[in-house]
């Protein structure tokens, strides 16, 4: 396949190196200094665009894909207050958009561990919810967008629960999930939803060593992709 990276940074290099020992081809490696490639690049020579970019850069590439019938497989996170338009342009251009917070298959098993925790702690009393979340100081947004579908899986089954606050700020109260950022060189992803009660604490982890996993997944995705039409995302993916 011809993959097109929309953005080179850390992620984008390894996105590359994974592509081309499993026998894909780069297409064009998009970044800030040379974006006016983009307009350049005859769209039938791209089989897949695989966006990790920047929160302020995510929804125009993505759009440049869904207009010129690219199937997308995005990662970048920090820009999901546009994620409805774009869901709207993909159904209205019959495109292939698909959005994971975190493409690792160790943070997905974890999405379904936190969401069967939550179900078991909504039939009990006393204890309170909270996440934390480490990454590295390049980091551009807080929370993490692997903390904010923690905190959508827990709202989802924690009846007492129908918000999430990020270090303290409003709207933090009694039915929010408080979410603490810390930026730490050199943490690639560290993820932390602790349960807590006078009696006992029950803490689960999930700690990236590295981002390979990330590119994999997105890698494997982007695989799959071509065949498939509309909004999708791992659920569709992942058979568990
Ligand atoms: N979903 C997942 O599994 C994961 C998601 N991420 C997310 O992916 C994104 C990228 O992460 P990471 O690679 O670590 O970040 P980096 O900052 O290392 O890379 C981002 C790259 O995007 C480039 N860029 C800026 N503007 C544009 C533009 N208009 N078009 C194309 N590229 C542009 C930057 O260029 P320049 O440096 O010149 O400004 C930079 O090289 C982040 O949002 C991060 O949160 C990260 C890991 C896993
Ligand atoms: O910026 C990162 O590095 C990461 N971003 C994603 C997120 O915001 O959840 C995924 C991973 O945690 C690494």
């Amino acid at each position: 396949m011809n993959i097109l990276l929309l953005g080179y940074g850390k992620m984008g290099k390894i996105i590359g190196e994974i592509a081309e020992s499993r026998g894909h081809s780069i297409a064009g490696k998009i970044n800030i200094d040379n974006k006016e490639d983009l307009q350049k690049l005859d769209p039938k020579d791209v089989d897949v665009a695989i966006e990790f970019s920047q929160p302020e850069a995510a929804f125009e590439n993505i759009s440049w894909a869904i207009n010129h019938g690219v199937p997308v497989v995005v990662g970048t996170t920090g820009w999901l207050d546009k994620k409805s338009e774009i869901e709207k342009m993909t159904l209205d251009k019959n495109g292939s958009f698909f959005y994971a917070s975190n493409f690792s298959i160790g943070v997905n098993i974890f999405f379904k561990v936190n969401e069967f925790l939550s179900k078991l702690m909504n039939e009990t009393t006393g204890y309170g919810v909270s996440i934390e979340e480490i990454h590295h100081t390049a980091k551009k947004d807080a929370p993490s967008g692997t903390a904010i579908t923690l905190a959508e899986g827990i709202i989802k089954n924690l009846n007492s629960k129908n918000t999430w606050n990020l270090n303290g700020e409003t709207p933090s109260s009694e039915e929010s999930v408080e979410i603490t950022s810390k930026r730490i060189d050199p943490a690639p992803g560290t993820h932390i939803i602790r349960y807590q009660s006078p009696i006992d604490d029950l803490e689960i982890t999930h700690t990236a060593h590295s981002r390979q996993g990330f590119a994999l997944g997105a890698v494997l995705v982007a695989e799959w992709i071509p065949e498939k039409k509309g909004v999708l995302s791992m659920d569709d993916f992942l058979s568990f």
